[in-house]
């Protein structure tokens, strides 16, 4: 039987939008996350993936409960977030924990490995010292760190070493559910893997659910069931990992797919979409479909009709008047050249 974890429900996010550089005021408001509807199940990983000022931190922060929506809901284990009691919110708060992109800004430079590993414990419980002390080394060595490096301050660690302490914290109150925030892009390349592996492992040790977010798709591949892409704070697409890597349906995806580096088999080739410009502003986002200002498919009807999130197959959904055309192409994926 699968358990519904967590549940968005037509949620949106809207901030007023920051000054510009010269420091002038913009008005407006920026829709950040715009009416996204999404079920995580437990035990699956769902990998989320779209370009930088999608809506995928903004998301992350209302999952986590940094935010609170401007409308829709959020709901945990079957329970609305913003209905639970003290209790219930602090049983929330333990199981679900966030992992950010900098570990190096998310610790306190002036607490050692040990101190900040023990803060995340001792938040929600007060345990003996030995307890505590015991617990740490147990979450070091789950997450193969050296007990050496206990007593180091974050400027003594490698940034590999440094996000391995900041799973370590995310860990230390047997969370259900890991947000991962672009775990792994402020590391050098020669550690990403090791620590992809990490969680991995980790997933498959303590039964973990996680939502892995990064800006490309190749990331994510290895570690996701089910993928999810976002373009202006909406969801564009959704399915199981097989579905969105082999036989995308949207436009967006296909251009992110083809931006991944691929070691192509003798005698095959990919037709690349190459994105021009940035994503329109989601202070003021295009009319009809967002994505069709920069698509390479759209169709004069794509300017004027919001395209709905269909079903295309099974758990596949993409939000595209083109979905069926698209799927059935080959843009983005490699194939064997006549
Ligand atoms: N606190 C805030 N105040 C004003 N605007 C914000 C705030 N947080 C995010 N935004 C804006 O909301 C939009 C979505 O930002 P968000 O950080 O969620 O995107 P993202 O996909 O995570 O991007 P990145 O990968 O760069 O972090 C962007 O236009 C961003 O500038």
């Amino acid at each position: 039987m699968t358990t519904r974890l967590l549940a968005l429900e037509d949620v949106k996010q809207a901030y007023k939008p920051k000054s510009s550089t010269f420091g002038a005021r913009r008005t407006g408001t920026v829709r950040a996350v715009d009416g996204v509807t999404l079920d995580v199940t437990a035990g699956e990983t769902v990998g989320l993936v779209g370009e930088s000022g999608c809506g995928k931190s903004s998301l992350a922060k209302l999952i986590v409960g940094l935010e609170q929506p401007v409308s829709g809901r959020v709901l945990w284990k079957g329970r609305d977030v913003a209905g639970m009691s003290r209790a219930e919110k602090s049983a929330f708060h333990r199981g679900v924990q966030l992992i950010f992109q900098d570990p190096f800004a998310s610790l306190n430079p002036r607490r050692t490995i040990r101190e900040s590993i023990a803060e995340g414990i001792l938040t929600h419980k007060s345990l003996p010292r030995q307890r505590v002390h015991d617990r740490v080394d147990e979450l070091m060595a789950d997450v193969g760190l050296d007990p050496a490096h206990a007593d180091k301050y974050p400027h003594e660690c490698s940034g590999g070493q440094l996000q391995r302490v900041g799973i370590a914290r995310a860990l230390a109150l047997g969370p259900d559910l890991l947000v991962c925030d672009e775990p792994v892009s402020a590391l050098d390349i020669s550690v990403r893997a090791q620590v992809l592996n990490l969680l991995n492992g980790l997933r498959q040790k303590h039964g973990l659910t996680i939502v892995f977010i990064a800006h490309d798709l190749d990331v994510v591949q290895h570690m996701s069931d089910r993928i999810v892409t976002m373009y202006l704070g909406k969801i564009v697409e959704e399915g199981p990992c097989d579905a969105v890597y082999g036989t995308s349906a949207h436009p967006y995806t296909r251009a992110l797919l083809s931006a991944v580096p691929k070691r192509l088999p003798p005698g095959h080739r990919i037709d690349r979409v190459v994105l021009e410009g940035d994503p329109p502003s989601p202070i003021d986002p295009p009319p009809g479909c967002p994505f069709h200002t920069r698509c390479y498919t759209a169709v004069p009807d794509c300017a004027s009709t919001v395209p709905a999130l269909t079903e295309i197959g099974a758990g596949h959904r993409a939000a595209c008047l083109r979905a069926d055309d698209v799927r059935s192409s080959q843009v983005g994926l490699p194939y064997r050249a006549s």
